[in-house]
């Protein structure tokens, strides 16, 4: 008789994790080394993530100088609260589904996009205690007729109405970071009006040993701005400040927002609780050049810092490099010699 083995299914974390003896996580799962949370005492306080109040930044002439480079809380920010709750509801439908409605959305190798996760066994990589769905939404011939054109309707339809009002509220920061930056509407309208957007849902289900996994790898987003939704009350999204791993806050009815490939973060997950999170990326046109600001550079007569590459190369760049903790950002720096070989 064969001994007893704990169903291993890289399909899906959550059914493995509904099993009722699962009180060891499987050893795919177990981190090497994950570096601990940052815990708060009397002489460093838990830092604070600061609050965005929309209502503040659009009025009208208000002095408002956004400092958007890390990551905000953003309160009344204009989406109907129900259409919110309507989303929250579809996409807690959408993991509790049977397993087999889920795998029809299945990544298949090599793939991005899809309900799985994609999984680097030749690096050794362990895998994310989650299941997760990502897909780009835009441009809309991007879409792949066998995802959000083939989902339910109501999730289908909800996602588009969700999808419609957070775009607006994407578009209103992109501009209102680039007056900050003082950088010209019209170029921050040309890169990102209609740009590539991309949605992620993500299930984390109770862990028996929560230390000992992460999930969701530490990552920054690839570019642009994230606006993440964290659908229950459960606390899991960790950011890195300074070396340490800093839990967010949840803050009811907010948005989280966060800025493109600056800011690294990662997802910690419960022993007793589930987490569920839906995350829009908001970036550049595929055709768009990425890099530094070319009004900018005019104005101030400076020499750039940083590459520029076309949005698709950037793209493939990004998702093809090893996740091992340094920002993308980091490797589009130009470094002096580049500056001294470089004949235009
Ligand atoms: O679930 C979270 O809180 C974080 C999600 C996230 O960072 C992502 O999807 O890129
Ligand atoms: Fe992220």
């Amino acid at each position: 008789m064969a001994f007893f083995q704990p169903l291993l299914n890289h399909e899906s974390v959550q059914e493995l994790a509904k099993q009722d003896n699962l009180t060891t996580v499987p050893h795919q799962y177990v981190q090497d080394h994950r570096e601990p949370t940052f815990v708060p005492n009397d002489t460093s306080p838990l830092p604070s993530i600061p609050v965005i109040d929309m209502n503040d930044l659009i009025m009208e002439g208000s002095n408002m100088d956004l400092q958007l480079k890390h990551l905000h809380s953003l309160v009344n920010h204009g989406v109907d609260e129900s259409l919110v709750d309507q989303m929250k509801n579809e996409v807690v439908r959408f993991f509790e589904a049977p397993i087999e409605e889920k795998l029809r959305y299945k990544l298949k190798g090599g793939e991005y996009e899809g309900y799985g996760q994609t999984i680097l066994h030749a690096q050794g990589q362990k895998i994310d205690w989650a299941d997760r769905f990502f897909m780009i939404t835009n441009p809309i011939h991007r879409r792949k007729p066998n995802l959000l054109p083939d989902f339910p309707p109501s999730l289908r339809i909800t996602l588009e109405k969700y999808m419609g009002e957070v775009q607006k509220l994407g578009m209103s920061l992109l501009g209102l970071i680039g007056r900050s930056l003082d950088i010209e509407k019209e170029e921050m309208m040309k890169i990102f009006e209609d740009g590539m957007q991309s949605v992620r849902m993500t299930y984390y289900p109770p862990c028996p040993q929560p230390d000992l996994v992460v999930g969701l790898t530490p990552h920054s987003d690839a570019a642009g701005i994230t606006i993440l939704l964290q659908l229950n009350n459960v606390q899991g999204l960790q950011v890195n400040k300074d070396g340490l791993w800093i839990p967010v806050t949840f803050l009811p009815h907010a948005f989280v927002v966060n800025v493109g490939d600056i800011l690294q973060h990662r997802a910690v997950v419960n022993a007793s609780k589930e987490r569920l999170s839906l995350a829009m990326f908001f970036n550049p046109k595929l055709e768009a050049d990425v890099g530094p600001s070319k009004s900018l550079l005019t104005k101030t007569g400076k020499l750039p810092l940083y590459k520029t590459l076309v949005m698709e190369q950037y793209l493939k760049q990004f998702f093809s490099r090893k996740l091992n903790g340094k920002t993308f950002l980091h490797k589009m720096k130009i470094n002096n010699q580049d500056h001294a070989s470089s004949s235009n």
